[in-house]
């Protein structure tokens, strides 16, 4: 394996001078050397081919024993030096302090192809970051990760990519449901990889020091290294940076919304300041369609990260960015302005995005109720989303298939009223009438509604299934889904058994309905 190594981060930025492997608070550098932890029995699961390719590795370095060991920490690469971030964040609403990379070690950042990557190992042992946590991955876990970032690559959602996915050969103890029963788990280890790795908490913690010039050498290497077109470091750059953090963040989650993907953890040390999505944890897909359903176990009361408020949640957050950089501008106006925008913003392009779901190509205002009454049907038949909106492709703006009948076998409500069903007619003749008003074909129509709405995602007993082979040593379903998920938009006959509603028995299960924090 030959990179072209360039480690803009380690090269431009100071380090933690203690170079011990000791939990504390780190109060000088952005970053602390740490060397990845050895482990037991190394096997590789599998490897992204997009990404080797995107990264310059052929199949065949991708299968030599460097590899393995170098993507499972037990080798470090000449001339590089691995180490954890220091970023702070809010979770759940409060400020948590210091976190960094607890888990994540950055192995080194190379050039190929005009693009720049960083690559890091998630579950590779403990960092000064780690607080009372062990540093480590399972294996259940990891095969979400891996899986999710590369589908939601394919699904063009922006977001952290995933290199390659090896079992560590040790094992990890972990209490899935926090109700005092631990188990030992397979621990495995997970390359991410991504232009950086940077989020807002990175920043956030220099203004929480009161380190405003440690906070503006951050904002400045960021801004050189990861927005050149946005020109020299002034107050008028920062502004325009936030600008540009703030529309990458709405439109990441704008697709979000799109493909019912719920986060799950939207802490500001989960969001990149890229707008990448980051850290699959507990994150879940819409099923029966519900604004207020989440998937972590942990936010099971406040609902606070549920689907329908992801989007406020993104705002919310870009608040805290915003609170973080001021002290490089002293004027409040300029943020306001920019989060004001990502509110009539999220309202222009979340219309747009819904209409481009149903195939309207030129929305108006009034699509708002058709869309809104859609919502409300949607609700209250607990209507799969997913395959709805590829049923609903074959509608003909003519009226002469029964709407309703097409998508009956959508719903996860077993019976509906003859009042529910009339609503549902109802919608159906008012979305006839707007189509008669739109100059594409229902053969068009039909086209344009499948590149946007995916027919195959992994929904979470879908993973779950994955994951009970895996820890029984059969891959089959991993390499099954990954190579079905690299074409989540295209028909894929042979794949149709995954076009299916959840089954029964996953509605309550572990893992496919709900799931916790422990990773
Ligand atoms: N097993 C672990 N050992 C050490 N630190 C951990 C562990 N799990 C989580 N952390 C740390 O706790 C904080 C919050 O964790 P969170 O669940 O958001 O992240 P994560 O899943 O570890 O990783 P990432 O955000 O890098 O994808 C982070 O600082 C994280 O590094
Ligand atoms: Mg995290």
């Amino acid at each position: 394996m030959q990179f072209n190594i360039n480690n803009l981060f380690t090269d431009k930025l100071p380090a933690d001078p203690n170079t011990e492997n000791s939990r504390r608070q780190v109060t000088t550098g952005y970053y602390s050397y740490v060397t990845p932890k050895k482990t037991a029995n190394p096997q590789l699961i599998h490897t992204s081919d997009e990404l080797l390719n995107d990264l310059g590795i052929s199949p065949k370095e991708a299968n030599a024993e460097d590899f393995l060991k170098v993507f499972t920490g037990n080798a470090v690469l000449a001339e590089t030096k691995p180490y954890a971030m220091l970023y702070g964040g809010h979770q759940f609403g409060n400020w948590a302090g210091q976190l960094g990379d607890g888990r994540a070690i950055n192995l080194f950042e190379i050039d190929h192809n005009e693009q720049h990557w960083a690559l890091q190992l998630k579950g590779a042992g403990e960092t000064p970051y780690s607080r009372s946590a062990d540093g480590l991955a399972v294996l259940r876990s990891s095969i979400r990760e891996y899986l999710m970032s590369e589908a939601m690559y394919h699904l063009g959602i922006p977001t952290t990519r995933a290199l390659s996915l090896a079992l560590t050969g040790d094992q990890v103890l972990r209490d899935v449901m926090y109700d005092g029963n631990p188990a030992y788990e397979k621990g495995a280890v997970v390359c991410r990889v991504a232009p950086s790795f940077l989020r807002f908490g990175n920043f956030q913690i220099f203004t929480a020091r009161n380190d405003i010039n440690g906070l503006q050498k951050l904002v400045d290497f960021t801004i050189t290294n990861h927005f050149p077109e946005l020109g020299e470091p002034s107050k008028e750059t920062y502004l325009a940076f936030f600008k540009n953090v703030t529309r990458q963040t709405l439109e990441t989650i704008i697709h979000w919304q799109r493909v019912g993907f719920v986060h799950g953890v939207m802490n500001t040390d989960n969001m990149s300041i890229l707008g990448l999505t980051i850290d699959y944890g507990p994150y879940g897909w819409l099923e029966g369609f519900e604004w207020g359903w989440t998937p972590n176990t942990t936010d099971r009361q406040h609902k606070r990260y549920r689907f329908g408020n992801q989007p406020n949640i993104g705002l919310w957050n870009l608040y805290q960015l915003a609170n973080a950089l001021y002290p490089l501008v002293e004027e409040a106006d300029g943020f306001e302005e920019i989060l004001d925008e990502y509110k009539t913003d999220y309202a222009e392009k979340s219309l747009q995005m819904m209409a481009d779901k149903l195939g309207i190509t030129n929305p108006e205002e009034t699509d708002l109720k058709l869309i809104a009454d859609l919502e409300d049907c949607l609700q209250l038949s607990e209507t799969d989303m997913t395959i709805f909106f590829r049923k609903l492709a074959d509608f003909k703006k003519d009226n002469s298939v029964a709407g309703y009948d097409l998508i009956t076998e959508t719903f996860y409500l077993p019976e509906l009223t003859s009042e529910q069903e009339k609503q549902w007619n109802e919608w159906f003749a008012s979305y006839a009438r707007r189509l008669q008003q739109e100059t594409n074909s229902d053969v068009q129509r039909k086209k344009a509604m499948n590149a946007i709405n995916p027919k195959y995602v992994l929904r979470n007993y879908m993973a779950q299934l994955a994951i009970d082979k895996a820890d029984a040593g059969d891959y089959s379903l991993v390499n099954t889904f990954y190579t079905m998920l690299k074409k989540p938009y295209d028909d894929q006959p042979e794949y149709e058994e995954w076009f299916v509603k959840r089954p029964d028995w996953a509605r309550d299960k572990v893992g496919c309905s709900m799931l916790s924090c422990s990773s």
